[in-house]
């Protein structure tokens, strides 16, 4: 006689189709919490790349993810007019499209690893094209530092979505890890002191300063690469070339009277809590700089020599290990207009100042 195993009776179906459904939810559960991790770079702030370089594969896979998820709402090289709120004659800038804020993912408050949001305890206001791309990518290397990547202007430009909208574009933190944003056009905007006073009166504040002349050049190739039709450099800087009177409402030299934009923030924000970082000496001596970062910060040095090297040829110091720095030698940093060079010069600048003329090009490649 055959043998045929036993009928489940409909009961027994019921159970089993029940125990599936539940099985088939948990694993759309587990899924479903794990794109946000992955998709906030956890992976990259993971212990092993701050300890240990990963095989080239891997590396080039991480690079990817990189691109794809970290940097792609990323506009900070497109930077707008920055002196958006002061005035200024800013006619070559003034039709640049705004970059993108990524916005909050839906997910994003769901589930994204451990921690919580929290608005930044410390922010780098400024100055447009002084260094601080460089210098939030190299914090981002300390752990105890975590930044959004994506300039969120939200003092600027987007304070009406208020500062849950702005919380939710902060990565989370775990005690004792500070947040960091980057927008080097709070600087010049009227209206920044008074709004990041009154979200904390705490917050530390950074400026990369660098040699006004050096940053208005800087800021001019920049929109020279966009608009090669603009008038010459020198001619939108003097008013009158042969008394040698300058046009200081052109944004571009607006931007770098400092002393008048820090006197808005001096009505808000005492002294010590404002730390100058020179845009000169993060090229010339970045663990040097990065060393007084991380006490303003009142965090342990980390971040020191042993984590740079100097390409000779691009005039940059660059992290050793790009992966550790997050972001610090990707791709689009690398290739970005950042680092190009000053055709237009003339060469009495050349002579001023060494570094124009070689700056073009690759920044991590050595
Ligand atoms: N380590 C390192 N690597 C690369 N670039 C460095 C570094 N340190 C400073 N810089 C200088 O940073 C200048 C760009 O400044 P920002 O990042 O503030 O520009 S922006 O306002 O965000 O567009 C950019 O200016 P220019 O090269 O004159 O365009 C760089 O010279």
């Amino acid at each position: 006689m055959e043998y045929s195993p036993p009928r489940p009776s409909p009961r027994c179906r019921k159970k089993k189709a029940l125990v599936l459904s539940i099985m088939l939810f948990i694993w759309i559960f587990v899924l479903y919490s794990c794109v946000g991790p992955c998709s906030t770079g956890v992976l990259l702030d993971s212990p092993r790349d701050r300890d240990g370089a990963p095989a080239t594969g891997e590396r080039t896979a991480r690079a990817d993810l990189l691109s794809r998820l970290r940097w792609e709402d990323v506009d900070y090289y497109e930077e707008p007019a920055a002196a958006r709120g002061a005035a200024s004659r800013d006619l070559l800038l003034s039709d640049e499209p705004e970059p993108r804020v990524p916005e909050p993912s839906p997910m994003s408050s769901f589930s994204n690893g451990a921690g919580s949001k929290k608005l930044p305890q410390a922010i780098i206001i400024g100055v447009k094209k002084g260094g601080t791309r460089a210098l939030l990518e190299f914090l981002r290397v300390h752990p105890d530092i975590r930044a959004v990547g994506a300039e969120p202007h939200f003092f600027d430009r987007n304070y009406d979505n208020g500062l849950e909208w702005y919380r939710d574009l902060m990565p989370k933190t775990l005690e004792g890890q500070i947040t960091m944003e980057k927008t080097p056009s709070y600087f010049v905007t009227k209206e920044a002191p008074a709004r990041i006073s009154a979200m904390s009166r705490d917050t530390k504040l950074i400026v990369v300063v660098r040699d006004p002349v050096t940053r208005a050049i800087s800021d001019y190739t920049q929109t020279l690469s966009k608009k090669p039709d603009i008038p010459s450099f020198e001619s939108l800087t003097f008013k009158n070339r042969t008394t040698g009177l300058i046009d200081t409402s052109w944004s571009a030299i607006q931007i770098g009277i400092y002393a008048k934009h820090l006197d808005n923030w001096l009505q808000y924000f005492p002294m010590e809590q404002i730390l100058f970082v020179s845009g000169e000496r993060l090229i010339s001596d970045p663990a040097g700089e990065l060393g007084r970062v991380q006490d303003f910060l009142g965090l342990k040095r980390i971040i020191t020599d042993k984590h740079f090297y100097f390409n000779q040829t691009k005039g940059f110091p660059c992290l050793k290990n790009c992966l550790r720095a997050v972001g610090g030698c990707h791709p689009e940093l690398v290739s970005s207009q950042k680092f190009r060079t000053f055709p237009f010069m003339h060469y009495r600048y050349l002579n001023t100042f060494p570094n124009f003329g070689v700056g073009g090009g690759d920044l991590c490649s050595a």
